[in-house]
């Protein structure tokens, strides 16, 4: 049961215009794993969580989620559906005029009809769940850049949803509010039976965590494995990512014309 799939991404063509992101992309993730998203600057890993959402349509392929073709599903389908999912983006983006308790309160109020002291009680949870119920009546303000992402943790699980997705989860954090938030994901995902996707290029600390990675290039999944597979890989375009090296298969340079050509300011002084 705790192998069944959540998302399953099928031939996913996906394009901004004329210009192709995804041309192909083919991916299971199981209920109860936290899967990474790695891949070049550009390579379409946001995009990719956007068609998870059902925020933008393939132009061939799809995406399954929780047994339904997100891309067919009519407005209220969808609404239904994205209950079920939590997004915690790179600043967590908290109400900044809401203290930390109404933060993670929200949705429960949006969303449901619970009664205030059942919301409470919950809220409590959540917060206690990311070491942070001590901090209920702090202002976004007060909160250190770590507290503010657990705050956002709390805050995205508050509908218990089935899937998780971290765009960047570990950016601007310090070493330790970086292992910290690690380590809640993977807990967290364990204790709540959830399914955690990560888009992330902080390659060490999410091997730490992750059950499987998926290397988005030129459209379509170029390499996958454990941890473990990947960090032995010797494909040159894992092992540039996996141990930083800052040229390789995917170079520095954004495609540009030749150096000398930008340079050579003749014309401007013929
Ligand atoms: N709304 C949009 N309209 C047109 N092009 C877009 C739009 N959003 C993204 N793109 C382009 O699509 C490509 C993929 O973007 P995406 O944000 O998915 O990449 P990414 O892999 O998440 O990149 P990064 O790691 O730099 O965040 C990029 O070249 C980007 O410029």
């Amino acid at each position: 049961m705790t192998h069944e799939t959540l998302v399953e991404v099928k031939n996913l063509n996906f394009s901004y215009g004329s210009r192709a992101i995804l041309k192909g992309a083919n991916m299971t993730m199981p209920r109860g794993k936290v899967i990474a998203i790695m891949g070049g600057s550009g390579s379409g890993k946001t995009t990719l969580l956007r068609l998870i959402s059902g925020a933008v349509k393939p132009t061939v392929g799809y995406v399954k989620f929780d047994n339904q073709i997100v891309h067919t599903l009519n407005r209220n389908a969808l609404f239904e559906l994205r209950r079920k999912m939590g997004m915690l983006f790179q600043f967590g983006a908290l109400f900044t005029d809401l203290s930390v308790f109404d933060n993670v309160a929200f949705q429960m109020r949006e969303h449901t009809n619970l009664p205030e002291s059942m919301i409470r009680d919950l809220v409590l949870m959540k917060l206690n769940a990311v070491g942070l119920r001590g901090a209920q009546h702090l202002m976004p303000v007060e909160l250190s850049g770590g507290m503010a992402r657990r705050v956002a943790l709390a805050r995205s699980i508050a509908l218990d949803p089935m899937l998780i997705m971290y765009d960047e989860p570990f950016t601007g954090l310090d070493p330790i509010s970086l292992s910290v938030i690690g380590n809640l994901i993977r807990r967290l995902t364990d204790a709540l039976g959830m399914t955690s996707i990560i888009v992330t290029h902080d390659v060490q600390e999410s091997l730490k965590i992750v059950d499987y990675v998926y290397f988005i290039a030129d459209g379509v999944i170029a390499a996958e494995g454990t941890p473990k597979e990947v960090s032995e890989s010797v494909i040159p375009f894992v092992h540039q990512f996996i141990h930083g090296e800052e040229d390789g298969p995917v170079p520095f340079h954004y495609p540009a014309q030749a150096y000398k050509k930008d340079l050579d300011l003749g014309e401007y002084f013929a």
